[in-house]
């Protein structure tokens, strides 16, 4: 025990706080549920459609390799978490240093309210189709379009204020009965494609010339992706009863729900290419294709649900960002920022002709700033500090992870150098038609990182 003088004496940075294990209680099922529900949305779905551009094989191998290897992330990131009880962002604060620790905050703050409010552009675009074709609301894209989609945001937010403002109880109930509903749609959605198409018809069906996307640039969508969730894992992790839940039981959830969603996205859009011959990008949204195949209502239900419980991992993740900046605000207080802010985000794609474009251009700054970010915090918790962190230092100014002056500059420029690689490594053709850049820049800023904290190790022995 420190006397009071030492106390005073000793200044500190914020506050953290780690989930003692007594106070743990989630399941197994717990994190395999919050996983599924984060994929198994509209936002994957819709993925599944945009990489339907490289063709069915291309797309399907993809989709398994770069989602086994981005969530084996997710369980290490969530095995951090695990193992400390403490939240993603006020973890950087051992890698990033207490002060650099804000770097990821931000990017994690922003892209998290990115994601709610995509999720919710792209629900709204299936809400206003359903109107258009119930209520014969003029439909999006075409003049008068916009009011289907102020209506579908408008929808969503609510919901969002509802199940934040309820609290985490309610969002497992919606995830509980939502998840019903997702099998029984998914399931009915499944007959009719194949009723229509065979899966060999599916297989053998080509892109046009125009559109086709390479494997790299698969591979990158698809990296971003699944990766944007790997800065939010110890947020739920930490509440894990035991290490295999936090770990394979995330790893698992997350998968399930993504090849689950991006499968049918990806079939349903080849599907509908092949019945209407004419393959559109934009058509990947499940309504549209649900209503070209005779669906509706149920569709409607699902898609609200689902989006809901997707984007309440995201808010909470974005608020927690904001609790590691302002420690002084409560979660609570943060998620009605955060779910205000990701209100008005979602209006801005109305100003915008494409929202696909808009989603991709978000992928490509997701793939840059975090692959970099995450090889850097994996590698110094597994790699350098060999699984331990000391709880005690963060929040210490001087202390071990203060650095200089509350930075880690190793840190901060192995991502730097992660980036601008990932900028210029996804400029040169082969790799573009290839393996993408995202992994190939994470390699580079662990090894960097690597590389430079083992030098500045020895120099301290
Ligand atoms: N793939 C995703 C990552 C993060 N948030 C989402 O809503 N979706």
């Amino acid at each position: 025990m420190k006397n009071a003088t030492e106390q005073i004496a000793q200044k500190t940075f914020g506050e953290v706080e780690a989930i003692p294990s007594s106070q743990r209680s989630a399941t197994g099922w717990d994190m395999t549920a919050t996983w599924i529900g984060a994929n198994a949305n509209n936002g994957t779905w819709y993925i599944g459609g945009v990489i339907a551009a490289a063709g069915m094989y291309t797309a399907s191998v993809t989709l398994i390799m770069v989602g086994i290897l981005s969530y084996v992330f997710l369980a290490l990131a969530g095995l951090m978490g695990y193992r400390t009880g403490l939240p993603a962002m006020a973890l950087t604060r051992a890698s990033f240093g207490l002060r650099g620790s804000f770097v990821p905050s931000i990017i994690n703050l922003v892209q998290f309210i990115g994601w709610a409010a995509a999720n919710t552009f792209i629900a709204a675009i299936s809400i206003s189709t359903i109107f258009n074709s119930i209520f014969g609301w003029p439909a999006y894209g075409s003049k008068g379009g916009n009011t289907g989609l102020i209506v579908g945001i408008i929808i969503m937010s609510l919901l969002h204020l509802a199940s934040i403002s309820l609290g985490e109880k309610s969002v497992r109930m919606i995830e509980r009965v939502g998840i019903i509903l997702v099998i029984i749609f998914v399931v009915w959605e499944s007959v009719v494609v194949f009723r229509n198409v065979s899966l060999s018809q599916i297989t053998a069906w080509q892109p046009p010339h125009a559109v086709r996307l390479s494997s790299g640039a698969v591979v990158d969508i698809l990296a971003a992706f699944n990766l944007a969730w790997v800065t939010a894992a110890s947020d739920f992790t930490r509440y894990a009863k035991k290490e295999r839940s936090a770990t394979v039981m995330s790893f698992l959830g997350a998968n399930i729900g993504l090849f689950w969603f991006a499968f049918i996205g990806l079939t349903a859009t080849i599907a509908t290419a092949i019945t209407m011959r004419a393959f559109d990008p934009n058509d990947s949204d499940p309504s549209t294709i649900a209503i070209k195949l005779g669906l509706g209502m149920i569709a409607l239900l699902v898609i609200v649900i689902t989006s809901t419980t997707a984007n309440a991992v995201n808010l909470m993740a974005a608020g927690s960002a904001l609790t590691n900046m302002w420690h002084r605000m409560r979660l609570g207080v943060a998620l009605w920022i955060v779910t205000f802010a990701a209100t008005l985000v979602s209006f801005i794609p109305l100003w915008f002709a494409n929202f696909l474009t808009d989603f991709i251009t978000f992928l490509d700054f997701i793939g840059m700033f975090l692959g970099p970010e995450i090889a850097v915090f994996l590698v110094d918790y597994f790699l350098i500090r060999h699984g331990k962190y000391q709880l005690e230092e963060f929040v210490k100014v001087d202390g071990v992870y203060w650095y200089q002056g509350g930075i880690n500059w190793r840190a901060i420029a192995a991502w730097v150098i992660g980036l601008v690689s990932y900028w210029v490594i996804g400029r040169i053709p082969v790799i573009k038609e290839t393996i993408g850049a995202t992994f190939v820049a994470m390699a580079i800023a662990g090894l960097v990182y690597y590389v430079m904290a083992r030098k500045a190790q020895r120099t301290i022995d």
